[in-house]
């Protein structure tokens, strides 16, 4: 067991010293001695982006084991919405695991699992019976959408976009676009899905009812309305770098669907539960889908995934078609019921609009003295830059890969993304401060000032 420097040695939550604070070099000597164990016994197939160790966390910050403090603006890929160890999360599983731990809800019931079903039909979109399945991961939670609507339709294609990215189990897999590192060496994939060109207009210059006309030809010239069960779409694509489609593509391609039949699926796991500044991304679209998949910021760092529509598709499977061992277990669900009530008693929507004000501020003036930030974009905590040679759309990832690393060693945790791995993105808790923001991105302006 490492020890932990005396500074490491908090308790996490909101009550850590909101502070940028470098004590060691970065990685430090704890951080090295985990490395060093963690190369003995650790794949090297799971990678870090960062190169410290966490000790404690809360508010907007992550402590190292050292004993140094950074700000956290990657939310654990927007998990941690709510901040690390929230108040009401600790104390929530506190109590739920001395009660017990797991009866497997497929097994024993219980009520929490039942209640979490029922916020969640009240929270996503669109005023109609709903019902939801739990699961673990967010990727199960796609799969597990996917095989509903396969049920309810009797169709087996499944349409995805450019940029996608959905998982890495073997269908989704199949999904997801990218193929390194997601899919290098994995295949073969699962058959019957295909792949439509998304609304990008950083890169296509088209509207949304145009770039939904493109979409729409392909799927009904390569797929076949008949032979479709569901399209799946990020309403904003989280790993293929925070693209948001032009206005008016996702309205156009869900009534597409309806009129066809097709079970439109959202795949809200980085977009959803507040992260947008609405409950769901699909209410800023003015959509309503047919099922939503849920994961990430929906249990405050619990592993929690979920399927959430019209409860006459969600009860298509046979009895006993859903489940899994651990899906719905009662500390996710616990944590989970906390985190939606955290979102609402600390009105974490106006705060994540509060915040999106912050990040378009201040990168929006880095891009007024930064040629190569080539567009700005997102909604609420969940926006991005992408990376470009100047005047150009050529992604620059190695100029994204360099900022990224060496603001981790000024004390700032910040995440890429993108296809071309080119984007810088921006996914604060929702409960950073606005001055440890700001400081943040002080040390990003001199990042870049030294790049240049
Ligand atoms: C939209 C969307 N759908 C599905 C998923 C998958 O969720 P899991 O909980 O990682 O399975 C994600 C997970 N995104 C981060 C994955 C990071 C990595 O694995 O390298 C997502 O963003």
């Amino acid at each position: 067991m490492t020890t932990l420097s005396p500074q490491a040695q908090q308790t996490g939550g909101p009550a850590l010293p909101q502070e940028i604070r470098l004590v060691t070099e970065v990685p430090g000597p704890r951080s090295r001695e985990l490395a060093a164990r963690r190369t003995a016994a650790v794949s090297a197939a799971v990678g870090s982006s960062m190169p410290f160790y966490a000790a404690a966390a809360g508010g907007g910050v992550v402590v190292d084991v050292d004993g140094n403090s950074f700000a956290d603006l990657g939310s654990g890929i927007a998990v941690t919405t709510v901040g690390n160890s929230a108040p009401a999360v600790v104390a929530a599983v506190g109590e739920q695991v001395e009660r017990f731990t797991h009866t497997c809800f497929m097994i024993t019931p219980y009520e929490s699992y039942v209640e979490l079903a029922e916020r969640l039909a009240e929270l996503t979109p669109g005023d109609f019976a709903k019902k939801s399945a739990f699961f673990t991961s967010g990727a199960e939670a796609v799969e597990n959408a996917v095989k509903i609507a396969r049920a309810h339709t009797g169709r087996q294609a499944v349409v995805v976009f450019d940029h996608a990215y959905h998982g890495r189990t073997n269908l989704t897999m199949a999904m997801t676009a990218k193929n390194m590192p997601y899919k290098n060496g994995f295949g073969p994939f699962a058959p019957e899905v295909y792949r439509a060109p998304l609304s990008y207009p950083f890169r296509d210059g088209l509207d949304g009812p145009a770039a939904a006309a493109r979409a729409i030809d392909l799927i009904e010239k390569q797929v076949g309305a008949a032979n479709l069960a569901a399209i799946v779409v990020e309403p904003i694509q989280g790993e293929g770098g925070f693209i948001v489609p032009a206005p008016g593509f996702l309205p156009a391609v869900a009534a597409w669907a309806k009129e066809n039949g097709v079970v439109f699926v959202a795949d809200e796991v980085q977009t959803g539960v507040a992260r947008t500044g609405a409950w769901f991304a699909s209410h800023l679209e003015g959509i309503e889908p047919d099922l939503v998949t849920i994961a990430k910021g929906v249990a405050g760092g619990l592993p929690l995934s979920a399927v959430t529509g019209r409860a006459e598709i969600v009860d298509a499977p046979v009895t006993g078609g859903l489940g899994g061992t651990y899906g719905g277990n009662p500390l996710a669900t616990a944590a989970a019921l906390a985190t939606l009530r955290t979102v609402e008693d600390e009105d974490l929507l106006a705060r994540a609009r509060q915040v999106e004000e912050i990040l378009f501020r201040r990168l929006h003036a880095l891009a007024g003295r930064d040629p190569r930030v080539g567009d700005v974009r997102g909604r609420g905590a969940m926006v991005a830059v992408e990376l470009v040679k100047p005047g150009t759309t050529e992604p620059d990832a190695a100029l994204a890969k360099q900022v990224a690393t060496e603001a981790a060693q000024q004390g700032v945790i910040v995440l890429t993304c993108g296809t071309d791995g080119n984007v810088l993105r921006f996914l604060p808790p929702l409960s950073i401060g606005d001055d440890l923001l700001e400081q943040a991105f002080d040390v990003l302006d001199r990042v870049f000032a030294a790049t240049r």
